[in-house]
Parts: structure tokens; sequence; C-alpha cells
């Protein structure tokens, strides 16, 4: 998939319906456990109702009772039980206010904008100020811009005719002040705002009521005014006809360049143009949870790792010996590279970002590690990395008989798949450290999309190759029936299947036992 490609299928997913990949945690009064019987529906509860205005006119939720609970979780649960997993979780997270991260159409005129979602199967945009899924400074970030767009006279664009200025904005929420008590941290958050401008480059004619619009917005929601709500304002030039949101050229115009978070233990720098996950706190709850099924020491490969923040995250909590990442957005680099910065000093890993398929021979990645992090958007992962999955045992003979064979084959014969492995980005461990040549012991997948996980997991448990040790689910989009899922599987086919097979022995020799005896 390309650049643009894997851009857009995250990002008109997003504008379309709310239902994709993304974390939080909110604790309603009392957080719900594993559902108990899937015949005893709840009465409706307004204690974990929506009670949002625009629910049923707006894509963004499909589910209006039951936050803390959404649809699927029985099924979820019931799919795990089957499989023997004790120790299943469910954490529903925080249930209002949790989207730090929003992709909005603009749409309307000048004098009256509309700013939201998609209609259901429409491209008429709904206006939502009031949406209860948006961090509150989102939603405060949106009046000021509108008011920015009559007060200036910015035209909306036109998506029959292509014409007129504004076309999207990305609000992004940073919860990151040190200098507030960590409990007003979240209440206070700052929206970094990225407008999506009609045109080439900020030497068009309409850059100038560009620059005023960004003025605007900092002069009444920057530093010095009496909101401080902005954080910073960038633009993204986009004239596409299609409905890609982002094009290629970004610029920062004003405020803060950095754009800092903390999440898995670590600070996190995130630019507008990478991958973010949209509720934040329910992503630091997965980290965490995460951090636990790594050993100290590992190495790690994190694969769809966007900007690195699962796998720096484990270099600094779990003192991992290495930890490579792999994605296929380039945007992503520069973010890895500040957050690398920012690691605490003891962190003694050698650390590498790769902008890379990792569809294309996968193996190598998982080469040389222990544990290995799969995050893949909704569609799920690669079918070539689930075969390389299934058929590690026999890469590992294989290499075994002759000294790692798959990476002198990718030496001599596919030198464009080495070139696009040597690292982006390389910082080395301070202390020297043997090359492996181990495949993984642990598989850690982390989902958003549940129909494709199933079946990958369905696949890699038929091959023995894999067990299900662990699961976990998040209520990463509440509003929604979508799931977050950690899942930790360990080579090898686990003790549910060599029991079976010692069963089968027994049932074997028992009837051997009657026949000789007969
Ligand atoms: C759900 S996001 C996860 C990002 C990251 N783990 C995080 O939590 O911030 C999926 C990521 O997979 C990347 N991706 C999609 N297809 C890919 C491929 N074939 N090879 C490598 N990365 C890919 C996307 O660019 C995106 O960053």
């Amino acid at each position: 998939m390309s650049v643009s490609a894997s851009l857009f299928s995250h990002v008109s997913s997003v504008i379309t319906s709310r239902l994709a990949p993304s974390v939080v945690r909110s604790q309603p009064a009392s957080p719900p456990s594993i559902p108990q019987s899937p015949n005893v529906i709840p009465a409706p509860s307004l204690s974990c109702a929506l009670q949002c205005p625009h629910f049923q006119s707006c894509s963004g939720c499909t589910h209006e009772w039951n936050l803390h609970r959404p649809v699927i979780l029985d099924e979820v649960a019931d799919f795990f039980k089957n499989l023997g997993i004790s120790g299943f979780s469910f954490d529903s997270c925080r249930l209002w206010g949790w989207r730090c991260r929003a992709k909005l159409a603009i749409r309307g005129s000048s004098a009256s904008p509309l700013i939201g979602l998609y209609q259901e199967g429409t491209h008429n945009v709904v206006d939502i100020p009031l949406c209860k899924a948006h961090h509150p400074s989102i939603n405060s970030a949106v009046e000021l811009l509108k008011q920015g767009i009559t007060e200036l006279d910015v035209e909306p664009y036109n998506e029959d005719e292509g014409t007129g200025e504004l076309r999207y904005v990305q609000m992004a929420v940073t919860t990151y002040n040190t200098s507030i008590p960590a409990s007003e941290r979240y209440r206070n958050g700052k929206v970094q705002v990225s407008l999506v401008w009609n045109s080439r480059n900020e030497n068009s004619p309409s850059s100038e009521k560009l620059n005023a619009l960004a003025n605007f917005l900092w002069r009444n929601g920057g530093p010095s005014s009496n909101i401080h709500l902005i954080h910073s304002v960038w633009v993204n030039f986009q004239t596409s006809t299609n409905n890609i949101i982002f094009g290629n050229r970004w610029r920062h115009l004003l405020g803060e360049s950095n754009f800092w978070e903390h999440v898995g233990g670590i600070d996190i720098s995130l630019a507008p143009s990478s991958f973010g996950q949209a509720n934040t706190r329910a992503f630091d709850s997965l980290l965490r949870k995460l951090q636990k099924y790594v050993p100290y020491g590992a190495s790690i490969a994190d694969l769809y790792a966007g900007a690195g923040v699962i796998g720096l995250s484990l270099a600094a909590t779990r003192k991992c010996r290495s930890v490579k990442c792999v994605d296929i957005n380039k945007e992503s680099k520069l973010s890895f590279e500040k957050t690398v910065g920012r690691l605490p000093k003891f962190v003694d890993c050698s650390i590498s970002w790769h902008h890379a398929d990792t569809s294309i021979g996968p193996l190598s990645w998982l080469e040389g590690t222990d544990v290995v992090v799969v995050d893949p958007p909704r569609k799920g992962l690669d079918q070539s990395l689930i075969n390389a999955l299934q058929t590690l045992e026999s890469s590992e003979h294989k290499a075994a008989a002759s000294e790692s064979s798959f990476l002198k084959v990718k030496d001599e014969k596919r030198p464009w798949i080495l070139r696009a492995r040597e690292a982006t980005v390389q910082i080395e461990s301070k202390s020297p450290s043997e090359k492996s040549h181990a495949l993984p012991q642990t598989l850690i997948y982390i989902s958003c999309g549940w129909e494709n996980f199933k079946e990958d997991c369905k696949s890699l448990l038929s091959s023995k190759a894999w067990h299900l040790e662990k699961a976990h689910a998040f209520n990463f989009f509440p509003g929604t029936n979508s799931i977050e899922i950690l899942a930790v599987f360990k080579r090898g086919p686990g003790i549910s299947a060599k029991k079976k097979k010692t069963g089968k022995k027994k049932k074997k020799a028992q009837r051997q036992d009657i026949l000789a005896r007969n």
C-alpha cells in the first residue's frame, strides 16, 4: 500500500464513520466487568447514556445507551472463553470527551459554516458543535474557528465545484502541561489546529486570508487570550478533487511546533501528519497493560509502528535490549526522532525506525527479536506476515542449518528489499550486544478491527505455531460498536492442544489395551 493510500484509508474512515482505531480510559461510577449472560439485557441507564443532540444525524456514534459496554463485548468475551482464555478483562475507559484527535469536514457558507462529519452514506456535513465524544477543547476550538470563518469571510470548500478555501480541519488535543497539577491536565487540554487549505502552497492569492484566519485563532485562543485554548496552528495544502483529506505539503504557522503528550510512561511527540491514537487516555491504559507482557531486556519488533510510541514506551519501561519500529508512512519519522530525544537518560537500547512495508519479506523483521508487537490498521495483518508467523519453526530450522539463510538470500538476490530495510533512524545502544538470529517467542497483537482480528487469530492458532495466552479489551470508541483488543500469543501449540494430544494418546493406549485383553 502506498503512503497516500494508507493515509486515505485511515482518514476517510474517520471522516465518514468514527469506528476507527484509537483508545481512551474513563471510569463510570463502577467499572463494568465481563458480561454475565448475553440474554440479560440491562435497562437503559442515563448514567452511561450518550445524551448527545447530534445522535442519529451524525455518523460518529451508533449507540446511545450503555456506553460503558459496547454490544460487541458479549461476542468478544465468548470468543476468548471458547478458546479457554482466563483472566479476560475489559476496561470501559472514559465515556465522554474522550476523543483527542478529530478530522472534521468544513462546508456550508462563510456566513453559516458547517463543521463536522458526513451524514451516513452521504457527503452532507452535519454540524456537531456539542459533540459528546470530542474533548471539550475541540468543541471550543471549532466554535472559535467558525467565528473566524464568518468574520474574515473565508469560503468553505464546495465539493461539487472544487471551489472554496477551507476544506477540513484536524484538531489534536495535548494534555501535556507539567506546570499544572496532574489532575487538571486533561481538562485543560490545548488544541493543535491544522487547517486543510484549498491551494497548492503558501504563494497562492488566498494565502492572505489563511494567515488572517491563523492570526484570528491565535489572537482569540492563544496564550495571550482569556481562554488559552490553542496550542498551535498548522496548514496543509490540498487541491486534489478526490476524498483524500491531506496533501503532502505541511507548514507550521503559529505557536509551538512541537506537540508533546505523555503516554505509556514516556513523552511522545506527534506531528500533525503522523498517525496518532484518538483516545489518549485509553491508549495509555492499553500500553500499561501491554508492558506487563514484555520481559525485561527483550528485543522488540514493533510492526505497523506509526511514530514508534509502543516500541519506545517498551524501551523505557522494560529496559529493552533493542527496539526496531517499522511503518509505511514516512511522515512518522520526525515524531519518532523527537520522542527518542526525550527518552530518559538511563535507556540503553539499540533503537531504529524503518520506513518500509511490513508485508514485503516480513521474516527479516522478526529475526533477532524476542517479542513482536503488531498494531495493524482495521483490515488486519498482511497475508505475507501471517504466513511468516505461521512458519517460524521451519524458518528457525533453516536458519540453524545455514546461518541466517534468509539474510543471505536477501543480500544476494533482492538488494532493493535490503535498501528498504536499512534503518531510516538508528540509535546504537551504549552496551555492545551480539547480533541474534532468534525468532520471537511472544506475539502481541493490538487490534482495532474485531472481525479481521478474529480471522487472523484463527489462522495463527490453526497453524499450531502459536497459542493464545491472554486477551484484554478496551473501550477505545464509546458510542460505537468498536473495541480495541490486546491479545498475547506464545509460540507453540500451547497446553490445551498438548492436553488434547495426551488425551488422544491415552485413548489410543486404552483401545490397544482393550484389544490386547481381547
Ligand atoms: C493503527 S495504526 C498504529 C500506529 C502505532 N502503533 C500507534 O499506536 O501509534 C497502523 C499503522 O500501520 C501503518 N501501516 C499500514 N500498512 C502498513 C504496511 N503495509 N507496512 C507498514 N506499516 C503499515 C500505518 O501507517 C499506521 O501508522
